[in-house]
């Protein structure tokens, strides 16, 4: 008796999608060439998306590393953002780096005076240009083992850091804040840069501020405290403007605070750094696995229930739309 066929994007009897997955990068700034290249060599059929219509037939998105305030202008005047949020919220496959993951975010922090559109999906708070300026970037060995365990404490084996990955930091994002189901993949030690401790610094007296003294709040100023740790003179900055490092930080850099770097929510993924931009493709090759995994399961992925004002506090949200210069 022979196997039944399963319709063209099933599964087939392995589990595999009996096609070739088809990933859309969003062309409309920024570093998707560099997507591209790296996708097309692990197999993956690649278009460039610029319009509404061009999702049709998509399998997963990559919304590349650029400037998101440019993105997010050119994407709502161009029709793409409402499409990007319908995608989003249909639980289907994307990638955001850098300033994609910005876009990807619920509530931005040191927003361009006047704010910025956001995609939003992911439940968290992100802090734009937390590690400083463009002169401030940066590379460090990331522990990937997350890749494999689905979160950052989840280790199996203890194989970190055997094979860390080189991560390109160029006036990346760090989340401050993740909400709940969102699993961290991977964190780096580095203090804020001056410009966003200021603006993290003022959030915190808004904070304080409140007459609402719940657990909520308290947790969150308790959080946004841990940020202003003064930097030891003795030790030199070795990452960002702010200085840190990776998870093989020497010991003089254990003082600078922990900053969550990339995450996943459902077919959701998030990453501050340029995967783009090495030649190592564990991180492509781990997007490709995400949206073939839905691919043959049909699945749109997981669904938040929560609403990001109650995930992460009204306050919060209302004050990450505080626009900054
Ligand atoms: N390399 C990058 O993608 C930088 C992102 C940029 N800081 C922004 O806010 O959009």
């Amino acid at each position: 008796m022979t196997a039944p066929v399963p319709p063209p994007g099933e599964a087939s009897v392995t589990g595999e999608p009996t096609r070739r997955v088809t990933i859309g990068i969003l062309a409309l700034q920024g570093a998707f060439a560099e997507h591209s290249s790296l996708l097309s060599k692990l197999g993956a059929d690649v278009r460039e998306v610029r319009l509404p219509h061009e999702f049709e037939g998509l399998d997963g998105i990559v919304l590349p590393g650029g400037e998101s305030t440019a993105m997010a202008l050119i994407g709502e005047r161009w029709g793409v953002f409402p499409r990007l949020k319908q995608w989003v919220s249909e639980g289907r496959p994307v990638w955001g780096t850098c300033a994609g993951m910005i876009l990807l975010s619920d509530h931005a922090l040191m927003q361009k005076k006047g704010g910025q559109s956001l995609v939003g999906g992911l439940n968290v708070e992100i802090c734009r240009n937390y590690f400083g300026a463009q002169t401030s970037s940066f590379e460090v060995p990331l522990d990937t083992s997350a890749l494999e365990t689905g979160s950052v404490g989840k280790k199996d084996g203890g194989s970190a850091n055997k094979n860390p990955y080189p991560a390109v930091f160029i006036r990346a994002p760090a989340v401050l804040e993740a909400g709940p189901g969102v699993d961290v993949l991977c964190k780096v030690r580095s203090r804020p840069c001056n410009k966003a401790v200021t603006v993290m610094k003022a959030q915190l007296k808004q904070e304080e501020a409140d007459d609402r003294d719940d657990d909520t709040r308290r947790a969150k100023r308790r959080r946004l405290a841990a940020f202003f740790v003064e930097p030891n003179p003795s030790t030199a900055a070795v990452a960002g403007e702010g200085g840190g490092g990776g998870s093989g930080a020497s010991s003089g850099e254990k003082e600078a605070p922990e900053v969550i770097v990339a995450i996943r929510k459902g077919n959701i993924v998030g990453t501050a750094f340029h995967p783009e931009l090495t030649n190592d493709s564990r991180w492509h090759e781990y997007f490709v696995r995400i949206v073939k995994e839905a691919v043959s399961s049909g699945t749109g992925g997981v669904r938040d229930a929560e609403s990001p004002a109650k995930t992460l506090g009204a306050a919060a949200a209302a004050e990450a739309e505080v626009a900054v210069a």
